[in-house]
């Protein structure tokens, strides 16, 4: 060296400059780069380019009820408020603007915490909010629930990434997942190098499952030497918005028990019910009701959000799975991995324990809380009808009425002439139509190829969370936008 300059040999630089770096594409984790989500793909992408644009867009491609407009209700708000700021309840005037029973509920889960909700809790969860699930549970369901059993999540997809985590082996685990399917399911098995194995939803039969497509969808992939670990149900469904019923949890829980398969119970819009024929019934009420032998031997995993519902707390972050039949090495080792990420979101377990245990009728805050609830539930069961009844008022656009959850999954029927062009321009048909109608309305929907759905038929996704007084524009729109779309490529 010369002084203090240090003279390396070329070759470090060069290889420097020329090797690529660790983060560069091409060293990605190939299950990372396998995955896809299509909720926020290439139409949510198009439709935030058009907004940076100045478009007004209507973002009806994810299921985000404050985003649309929703009013958050107010009972949750004012206890988390006290929580957040506990400085607040000190305050001689707090009972003037919060009434009583928030502030008995606030002072409540602050014991319940380690220092507020500043402080991580239990990796599974603060246990007096786990009890609150366990007693929501026995209410609805009639069956006593074991808090020890119950972990509180950020949301329930992460509760759903856990619980994949835990099953998925390698790529010969298969994941039984209805189709067309929620990509959170998809997306998760590919980054954790699992196998997706489809069970056809029959849309004909108002999206209605078919054990015998569900025995032909194992049997296939058994022979390709796929060992089938679990299955999941969306119920009700997302996209496609079906209720089981008890007949169809039933025959789900009799296979699952003969192929020794895990259940796994996306119930996340238990609460989004439109319709009175296939009332919510839980996949655990119905396996208690079997009674042995599947009672005791069945397992399943529950999930639930305050994502959904009349709730809507989407950002909040709030879920739970309760596990049945679980054996207890495995709860720690779920247990164990849960510890990694130390604590769930503290605020987001208040919301999910102020969910599943609202006021009470006499409590000062019940009125308010049952008609906030119930105004938006009438709502979104009348925004259900509009835009169903909107889709089928167009000559090639059939859709099946949504039952549950909270979106609308029409199927489109397209022309050759526009599969043509969707094909010229490098598109699936379906993205191309959905490209198309967001340009020309502003309405960013999902492509049905981002759930899966059978060869050569296409659907888009939407939401029924636009405010109830637009939706009659909305559904004027998007038909004039469907008949100038088919005189353009009808033969
Ligand atoms: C069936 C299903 N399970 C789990 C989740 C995840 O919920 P968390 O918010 O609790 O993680 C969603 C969210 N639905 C997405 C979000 O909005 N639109 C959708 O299709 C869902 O639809």
């Amino acid at each position: 060296t010369e002084g203090n300059k240090v003279d390396y040999p070329v070759s470090l630089f060069t290889n420097f400059i020329m090797s690529s770096k660790s983060l560069d594409y091409e060293n990605l984790n190939e299950n990372v780069k396998k995955c896809q989500y299509a909720v926020r793909g290439e139409l949510y992408l198009r439709a935030s380019e058009l907004q940076k644009e100045g478009k007004k867009i209507i973002f009806t491609n994810v299921g985000n009820p404050h985003a649309l407009g929703q009013k958050p209700l107010t009972f949750p708000r004012q206890v988390v408020a006290l929580c957040q700021a506990p400085f607040l309840l000190d305050d001689p005037n707090v009972g003037l603007v919060f009434p009583a029973d928030a502030i008995a509920r606030a002072k409540h889960y602050l014991t319940l915490t380690s220092g507020g909700l500043g402080a991580y809790s239990d990796s599974r969860g603060l246990p007096g909010v786990r009890k609150e699930v366990a007693e929501f549970i026995e209410r609805r369901d009639g069956y006593p629930s074991d808090p020890e059993l119950i972990f509180l999540t950020d949301g329930a997809s992460k509760g759903v990434m856990q619980i994949l985590n835990a099953i998925i082996r390698n790529a010969s685990d298969g994941i039984l997942v209805p189709v067309p399917q929620y990509p959170l399911y998809s997306a998760t098995i590919s980054l954790l190098g699992g196998s997706l194995v489809p069970y056809y939803l029959e849309e004909t039969a108002n999206w209605g499952l078919d054990i015998v497509n569900l025995r032909q969808s194992v049997a296939k992939a058994r022979s390709q030497g796929i060992t089938v670990r679990a299955m999941v149900i969306i119920n009700p469904g997302n996209p496609t918005g079906q209720c089981l019923s008890e007949a169809n949890l039933k025959e789900i829980i009799t296979f699952c028990y003969q192929n020794n398969v895990v259940l796994l119970g996306d119930e996340v819009y238990q609460q989004n019910i439109y319709q009175d024929e296939r009332p919510f019934i839980s996949a655990r009420k119905v396996l208690m009701d079997m009674g042995p032998p599947m009672s005791k031997e069945v397992e399943l995993v529950s999930f639930h959000t305050v994502s959904k519902g009349y709730w809507g707390e989407c950002g909040q972050r709030g879920g739970y799975f309760e596990m049945t039949n679980i054996s207890p090495k495995t709860v720690e080792e779920i247990y164990k991995v849960a510890s990694i990420s130390l604590s769930p979101n503290v605020p987001g377990q208040i919301f999910m324990g102020l969910m599943v245990n609202p006021p009470k009728p006499g409590d000062i805050s019940y009125d308010r809380y049952v008609r906030e609830s119930k105004g938006i539930l009438e709502s979104l069961r009348r925004r259900a009808q509009i835009m169903t009844d909107g889709f089928n008022s167009c000559r090639n656009v059939v859709c099946n009425f949504t039952e549950g959850a909270m979106y609308s999954f029409p199927q489109i029927r397209l022309p050759p002439k526009a599969i043509e062009a969707a094909k010229s321009a490098g598109k699936v048909p379906d993205v191309y139509y959905c490209l198309k109608l967001l340009e020309a309305t502003g309405i960013s929907t999902v492509p049905g190829s981002g759930f899966g759905q059978k060869e050569g038929v296409f659907h888009l996704r939407t939401t029924i969370l636009p405010a109830e007084e637009d939706m009659p524009a909305i559904m004027d729109s998007f038909k004039k936008f469907n008949d100038e779309f088919m005189e353009q490529y009808e033969d």
